[in-house]
């Protein structure tokens, strides 16, 4: 009995000692360690406290500029203080510490970087030292073993040529008819007589119900559940970043994880069942479809050939293709309800912008009730200035980051492995050097022509946005259809609180009152 409890007692001392030596190492000597070597490159930033690092102090700035936010705030259309909204804590400690800072998420360094040159070194870097955090655990529970949350490796590489045959130009052209039909049969959901409407809520059904048809030639219906679950994991994943978390913390049976657990078994399961669907329709009709769900099927079962005989390298799991389902699911359709929903901010504070597309589109697509060709879509001139001018000023994706796999030598900075570094897509997006003394207005006319800008709203390199070409079809498609059929305003309730969640989000929503146009 003696030697059975010696056992155990030394087996607990063993492990309590493993963990004190871990946490000191992750809480003490390390971040001590990475300090000084930050230090003596110059590169400063906030002191960061015992084992939560800055982010009480970020949690509180971010409060600060939530409570700030007013119902008047916006009606000047002076933008200037974007910045300071979305990332408090950049426009906080970019005035002290300058454009290179290093603040600390618990035992996390993260080294904001801001300078453009920069920005483009890390995202475009092919060496695979700089990638996706492994520690986004919340983050895996949205986007599963997708492409987005895959390290670049051959696998990341083969799915990532096969899903971007579902999104080149000839598919994309098949898609516009599915798009427009989808959009005008919501759009007479859209009333004019209650009052304001929330529009960003309505986009966002608009985007969902456009990719279910599209990409995964499914109702609504089917899909509905699955975003709102992801809406939720989203949340989730907010609420995973502000906290700091011991090792193995998310393997415990807590109200969270629990619910974490629920979500991702039950959002499998919704999928798993529009897939199998999918292959029931095949068995009679032969073919597995040509949209990204039928492509991911193609290649499950290594039929799916790249136009040139060749076939995927990988081989792709019913897993697999769920996972890319949720990777889609969620960023096929967030980031451009998002863009709609600013751009119509924006042209709600700039009428005569507003009537000024409302023309074009007459002008452009005449007799027919939406540009339902390339040809169209490309000659609506005006409306693609607006819609860069909003993803200018609200970029959907404002911050991006890559984890550092090994040292990085970045000019002549040297980065110690282990460090998130924070690429504010926003922050240059503000710079009066590259957009002039009016950068904090709204003023499409800077993208009359095309300049030589550092503009990555869609990133750049080896992960640029796979979706881009879709996601600008499909924001033209439904900006024509409601400023045909409507002329709108911004409702006096409107408080202006841009905030990231993953994408840009309108924390109090966007109410619009609606005029029908005659
Ligand atoms: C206005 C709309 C959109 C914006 C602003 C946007 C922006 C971005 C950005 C900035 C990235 C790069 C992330 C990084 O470098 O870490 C990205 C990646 C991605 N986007 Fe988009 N996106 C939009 C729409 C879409 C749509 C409609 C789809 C799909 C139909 C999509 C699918 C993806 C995927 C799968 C990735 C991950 C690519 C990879 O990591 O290899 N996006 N997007």
């Amino acid at each position: 009995m003696d030697l059975i409890w010696n056992v155990v007692t030394a087996g607990v001392s063993l492990i309590a000692t493993i963990c004190v030596w871990q946490l000191a190492r992750d809480f003490l000597w390390r971040p001590r360690r990475l300090l000084q070597a930050f230090k003596q490159q110059g590169v400063l930033g906030p002191v960061p406290r015992l084992f939560l690092g800055n982010l009480d102090q970020v949690r509180e700035l971010m409060a600060v500029e939530v409570a700030k936010s007013s119902t008047g705030e916006i009606r000047d259309d002076n933008h200037g203080g974007v910045v300071a909204k979305v990332l408090p804590y950049y426009a906080a400690w970019s005035r002290s510490y300058g454009q290179t800072f290093l603040v600390w998420w618990g035992s996390q360094p993260r080294l904001m970087i801001s300078d453009p040159e920069l920005m483009k070194e890390v995202l475009c870097d092919k060496s695979g030292s700089l990638d996706r955090d492994p520690g986004q655990h919340a983050a895996r529970d949205l986007f599963g073993d997708g492409i987005a949350l895959l390290t670049m490796n051959e696998r990341w590489s083969q799915k990532r040529k096969m899903v971007s045959l579902a999104f080149h130009n000839e598919k994309l052209k098949l898609m516009i008819d599915a798009m427009v039909a989808c959009v005008e049969e919501n759009l007479k959901q859209w009333k004019t007589t209650e009052g304001p409407v929330d529009v960003a809520s309505k986009l966002r059904g608009i985007t969902q119900d456009v990719l279910c048809r599209t990409a995964f030639g499914t109702s609504y219906a089917a899909g509905k559940e699955v975003f709102e679950m992801q809406i939720e994991q989203q949340y989730i994943h907010l609420e995973w970043q502000g906290q700091v978390h011991l090792p193995g913390f998310r393997f415990l049976p807590t109200s969270t994880n629990r619910r974490r657990w629920t979500l991702k078994q039950q959002i499998d399961s919704k999928l798993r069942q529009i897939v199998v669907n999918r292959l029931k329709e095949s068995s009679v009709s032969g073919s597995y479809g040509k949209d990204l769900l039928g492509l991911m099927l193609a290649a499950k079962d290594g039929v799916l050939d790249f136009n040139n005989g060749k076939k995927l390298d990988i081989q792709v799991t019913m897993q697999d293709v769920i996972d890319e389902c949720k990777t889609f699911f969620f960023t096929g359709q967030e980031t451009s309800a998002a863009l709609l929903a600013w751009t119509m901010l924006l042209l709600a504070l700039n009428p005569d912008w507003q009537t000024r597309l409302r023309q074009e589109v007459c002008q452009v697509c005449g007799q027919v009730s939406a540009p339902n060709t390339l040809e169209m879509l490309g000659n609506l001139k005006s409306m693609t200035m607006v819609i860069n001018e909003a993803l200018r000023m609200y970029p959907p994706v404002p911050l991006l980051n890559r984890y550092t796999h090994n040292k990085v030598k970045l000019k002549e900075l040297v980065i110690p492995k282990g460090t998130l570094l924070l690429v504010p897509l926003i922050v240059i997006n503000y710079n009066e050097k590259f957009w002039g003394g009016d950068a904090k207005s709204f003023n499409p006319n800077r993208f009359v022509s095309q300049q030589q800008r550092p503009f990555l709203p869609f990133s750049v390199g080896p992960r640029t946005c796979v979706g881009q070409s879709f996601a600008i079809i499909e924001t033209k498609i439904i900006l024509a259809m409601i400023l045909r059929k409507f002329t709108f305003e911004l409702s006096e309730t409107y408080v202006h609180s841009p905030f990231q969640v993953l994408t840009l989000q309108p924390k109090f929503g966007m109410p619009m009152n609606l005029l029908a146009n005659q």
